[in-house]
């Protein structure tokens, strides 16, 4: 990885030690404030809870600044086979297991193929992972019925080392657009099940069950194809919590990690969930769990203390002896790269342009997937009323918002396109001008360069998630905004906001007034508390990569395995 050091017998790069020993100081020192501050009659729920994350993140510092103190073993896959330190270290082969390949397949012949890159955070973070020899199995997002399609469409992917999952139209149906879509991701972000269809979703559960096991079975299949012994099985989100069951009935000794991209909610709310056990059980079947946030993480021991009456521990959750491994793995971005395209000529030229194209207006930005997590109602209205409120920025501000489209054949995203249409098409009714509309809305993506100029030239980004597993969008604003050290109103419900919010400023997406309120601080604040506020999450966002993110998830996974009966 560029710019660590590797200490030859840990494999473990130098610089992250160091910074490890660092923050286990600080933490120690913050926990004794943190303490010290509650007496003994004031020791709230709080603060224990408080003090139970550190234990855990300590724990996780520790066994890392172990292995680098002791030279030990564990971290073997790097230097394994490696006499000296000047040879080419071994590289970890590393399986990544999700349901989208980081690329999409268009078809433009029998047997000829276009691979375009797939929007979505969980592809940008993946994308930033250079240490490993790593594998992309998953859906290529398009139906292959022929064998000759298919053939084709392997070989193609096979240059980009992804390996394809061929699911049907049917299956797509069932498990994506129903089990998945229409059924944990809107549980999983607290919106509960769709209101109108509630019955026949109730109706449809069961064969959007079996739909959704029968996919996971499918992507263990593929798995276990290309899997050869010492591989690292890396699975990722919601769509595959079967999966380390499938993998580990076949193969008890593979490594088995699973990663939970999105949030894991309260267990009073999993518990809703008809398969609530099943899934559980499955997703115990890895060595280690991981996800964004420590809350996350609590939820879903709580949910097997609650829901299956397991053990929690603070490593993880234990089932008659066995262990699992529970623990926060934050994501980030691979930062250089946004860093770098802003000195890519195409970029320069893309901001040229849109700081000529906007002179004397402010640029406000919203960059989300269609997605009803996203808030966008929410964002828009709140800045209707801070149109409303504040007549002299009328022709002085501009909302830029993409709105990539996503899961387009499930309802309540067509819903939700044709409700965000009328919201805009009203406010620009009433605010616009002639030659000039308050918000400028898009119904697509943009490509990497296009979006880095945007992020640049923004001068406040606007994230309103209902809920969200992290918002990568959020790190992305802000690596590029080094020169504008512009202002980012951030979600308190999206990941995100545990690691930038002290840059940030930070709203409740469900309250319009104090949104608007905002828009205004963000608009108004000046230069030193832009800087001030910049630095400190352009320094989150620059130590804390996608790469660090991998390379700690699949360290730590390498301790200890676990059995599945
Ligand atoms: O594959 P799609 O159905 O088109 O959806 C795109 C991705 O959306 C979700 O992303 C999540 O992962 C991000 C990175 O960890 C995180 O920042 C964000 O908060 C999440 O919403 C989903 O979890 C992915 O599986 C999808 O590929
Ligand atoms: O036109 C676009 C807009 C967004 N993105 C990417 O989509 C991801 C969105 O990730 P985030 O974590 O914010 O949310 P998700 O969509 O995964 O829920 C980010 O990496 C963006 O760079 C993209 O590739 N093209």
């Amino acid at each position: 990885m560029p710019g660590n050091n590797y200490n030859g017998n840990s494999g473990i790069p130098t610089s992250r030690v160091e910074r490890l020993l660092r923050d286990r100081e600080l933490r120690k020192s913050n926990r004794s404030s943190h303490l010290n501050e509650a007496t003994d009659s004031s020791r709230t729920n709080e603060a224990f809870e408080y003090e139970h994350r550190l234990r855990e993140e300590e724990n996780l510092g520790n066994s890392y600044v172990q292995q680098y103190l002791e030279g030990a073993v564990a971290a073997r896959a790097l230097t394994e086979g490696c006499e000296r330190h000047d040879e080419k270290p071994f590289r970890q082969r590393l399986l990544v297991v999700a349901n989208r390949l980081p690329v999409s397949a268009v078809r433009r012949g029998e047997e000829s193929w276009s691979l375009e890159i797939s929007a979505g955070g969980l592809v940008s973070a993946l994308l930033g992972v250079k240490e490993f020899e790593a594998r992309w199995i998953g859906w290529a997002g398009v139906n292959v019925p022929d064998e000759v399609g298919q053939k084709a469409l392997t070989k193609a992917l096979a240059e980009k080392r992804c390996i394809p999952v061929f699911l049907d139209e049917e299956i797509v149906h069932q498990y994506y657009n129903g089990y998945c879509n229409n059924i944990l991701w809107p549980l999983f972000h607290y919106l509960g099940l769709p209101q109108e269809d509630r019955l026949a979703t109730t109706r449809s559960f069961q064969s959007q069950f079996a739909a959704y096991k029968k996919a996971n079975q499918m992507f263990a299949d593929v798995v276990n194809k290309h899997y050869e012994e010492g591989d690292v099985v890396w699975c990722h989100d919601y769509h595959l919590m079967f999966l380390p069951k499938c993998l580990k009935e076949y193969n008890i000794k593979m490594k088995v990690g699973w990663f939970l991209h999105t949030p894991f909610p309260s267990s009073e709310i999993h518990r809703t969930l008809p398969s609530r056990s099943d899934l559980l059980r499955s997703v115990l079947c890895a060595d280690l769990v991981g996800f964004h946030t420590y809350d996350y993480a609590r939820h879903f021991v709580s949910a097997c203390t609650r829901i299956l009456g397991l053990e929690g521990t603070p490593e993880g959750v234990e089932d008659q002896g066995r262990l699992t491994r529970v623990a926060a793995f934050p994501i980030g971005i691979d930062s250089d790269r946004f860093i770098r395209a802003l000195e890519v000529p195409q970029v320069q030229e893309h901001i040229k342009e849109l700081t000529e194209r906007f002179a004397g207006r402010k640029v406000m930005l919203g960059v989300d997937r269609l997605d009803m997590i996203k808030g966008i109602p929410q964002k828009i209205l709140a800045f209707e009323k801070f149109l409303e409120e504040n007549p002299s920025w009328r022709d002085k501000v501009v909302l830029l918002q993409i709105a990539v489209p996503t899961r387009t054949d499930v309802p309540e995203y067509q819903k939700l396109t044709s409700q965000v249409h009328e919201i805009v098409g009203r406010i620009n009714g009433r605010f616009g001008t002639l030659t000039a509309v308050p918000i400028h809305h898009l119904d697509r993506s943009l490509d990497f360069h296009a979006l880095c100029a945007l992020y640049a030239v923004t001068d406040v980004a606007l994230v309103t998630s209902l809920r969200d597993g992290m918002n990568l969008v959020s790190y992305e604003f802000v690596a590029c905004q080094d020169s504008k050290k512009g202002v980012l109103i951030l979600s308190e419900f999206a990941g995100a906001a545990q690691s930038l919010g002290a840059g940030a400023i930070l709203v409740n997406p469900w309250n319009i007034t104090e949104v608007a309120s905002s828009i205004g601080q963000a608009l108004n604040m000046l230069p030193e508390e832009r800087e001030k506020r910049h630095r400190h999450n352009f320094v989150h966002v620059t130590t804390h990569t996608a790469q660090e993110w991998a390379e700690t998830f699949v360290r730590y996974m390498e301790y200890g395995l676990v059995s599945c009966n």
